[in-house]
């Protein structure tokens, strides 16, 4: 039956409040407007950032919504004037837009874009600032621009990815998130060099893509640090050279870095959300030259914090969203070089469960084993 142009009404995980049990609902998604793409999602994962909004520690979180935002499906329908994507292509929901029109677009300096980011900060479309999700007659808010705890989802055309369709959509929605990011911190912000020495606060996801990105830049030795003894042996897959659990010293751990590496580390990614460790991750950093990398996303009221002649003496403190990779662009680059098995994806699916058990699925992410458990929407 031809859904076009009609309200779909399908399965969705509703966060009504904080840390309440997700709650599968019918849902009602209106049709795209202009600008506008209906998705049905076929596979999402779940990433620590979905966890932390539903926590309540998110100053962007909005209840009642529908999280999610590591993704692929297939487009449904498109608004008036949708010209980039028609129904039937195969895509990746981007929390990042790429609208290449707007100020930060056109610098060349950032895959920060701003032309639905206000919007999506606050739960609603651009074109009315309104919800496309409602459950009879009640607005259900939109996360990230995305929303993929849902068969189906509206979103902005400068938020959609379109890949080859040969990709495996089960695989490659890993890289709506988590596998890019640490990548991306590594080639784009970073941008390590063949010999570095690396060091990876945080073996999850995150943390070990990281370090698959730096093996790929050709640095002489990847340090993983994490406080879990039993990550250790996954993480020698994806590239670490050698494993630091802080617990195991009695000594800063960035004094226990500096000791192993003469003097601090090329680069460090801190790629837990945790900002002592993010002090750590910078002071462990070589003087004159060494940067430090913020990957992880620290909950409102959290503050960094340093001497600043940490800075004075020449290291560098930065951060990155979605690895600086820019969307619409590079995600179709990125599935192409996982098809041609230039990066790895299949490696960091640890489970895969469906829509129906995404709270069981949350309650394996948080379990030391579950790297991504993909779930599959429409069982
Ligand atoms: N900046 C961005 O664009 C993105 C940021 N993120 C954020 O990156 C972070 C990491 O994500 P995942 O890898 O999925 O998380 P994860 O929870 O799977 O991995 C975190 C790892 O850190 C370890 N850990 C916890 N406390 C530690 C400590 N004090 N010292 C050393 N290790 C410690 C844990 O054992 C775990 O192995 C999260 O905060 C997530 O929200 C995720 C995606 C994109
Ligand atoms: N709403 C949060 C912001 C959290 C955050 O930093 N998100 C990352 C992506 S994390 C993905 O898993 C990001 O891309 N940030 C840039 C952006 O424009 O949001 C908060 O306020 O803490
Ligand atoms: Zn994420
Ligand atoms: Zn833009």
């Amino acid at each position: 039956m031809a859904t076009q142009g009609q309200v779909i009404t399908c399965k969705a995980a509703v966060a009504w409040e904080p840390n309440k049990p997700l709650v599968i609902e019918d849902v009602q998604v209106a049709p795209p407007q202009a600008g506008e793409v209906r998705l049905k999602i076929l596979f999402t994962a779940l990433c620590h950032t979905d966890a932390y909004t539903w926590s309540g520690k998110d100053p962007e979180g909005l209840f009642p919504c529908i999280l999610g935002h590591e993704a692929a499906g297939i487009v449904e329908s498109v608004g008036e004037g949708v010209t980039e994507v028609q129904p039937g292509d195969h895509v990746i929901p981007c929390y990042t837009a790429e609208c290449r029109e707007c100020k930060f677009c056109k610098s060349g300096k950032t895959n920060l874009c701003s032309k639905v980011r206000e919007a999506t900060g606050v739960g609603v479309m651009l074109g009315d600032r309104k919800s496309r999700f409602s459950i009879n007659g009640t607005p259900i808010y939109h996360f990230m621009g995305t929303s993929t705890f849902s068969q189906y989802t509206v979103v902005h055309d400068v938020s959609v990815a379109k890949i080859d369709p040969k990709a495996p959509l089960e695989k490659v929605c890993l890289l709506g998130c988590g596998v890019t990011t640490g990548l991306g911190a590594v080639w784009n912000t970073a941008k390590v060099e063949p010999g570095s020495i690396v060091a990876v606060f945080g073996l999850g996801t995150v943390g070990l893509a990281v370090a698959e990105g730096a093996k790929a830049a050709g640095a002489s030795r990847i340090i993983g640090i994490d406080i879990d003894n039993n990550k250790f042996d996954r993480a020698k897959n994806f590239g670490v050279t050698e494993f630091v659990n802080p617990k195991d010293h009695q000594k800063p751990i960035q004094q226990v870095i500096m000791d192993l590496t003469d003097g601090g580390v090329d680069y460090s990614f801190e790629c837990i959300g945790n900002v002592s460790v993010m002090r750590s991750a910078l002071e462990c950093c070589h003087k004159g030259w060494g940067t430090s990398v913020i990957v992880g996303v620290a909950a409102a009221g959290q503050e960094i914090s340093t001497r600043p002649f940490q800075l004075v003496t020449g290291r560098v403190w930065k951060g990155t969203a979605f690895g600086g990779f820019k969307s619409r662009t590079q995600v179709p680059w990125l599935v192409d070089k996982y098809m041609k098995k230039e990066i790895k994806v299949d490696e960091y699916i640890t489970h895969t469960m469906t829509l129906g058990e995404i709270n069981e699925a949350f309650d394996l992410l948080h379990e030391g084993s579950c790297l991504r458990c993909v779930l599959e929407m429409h069982t």
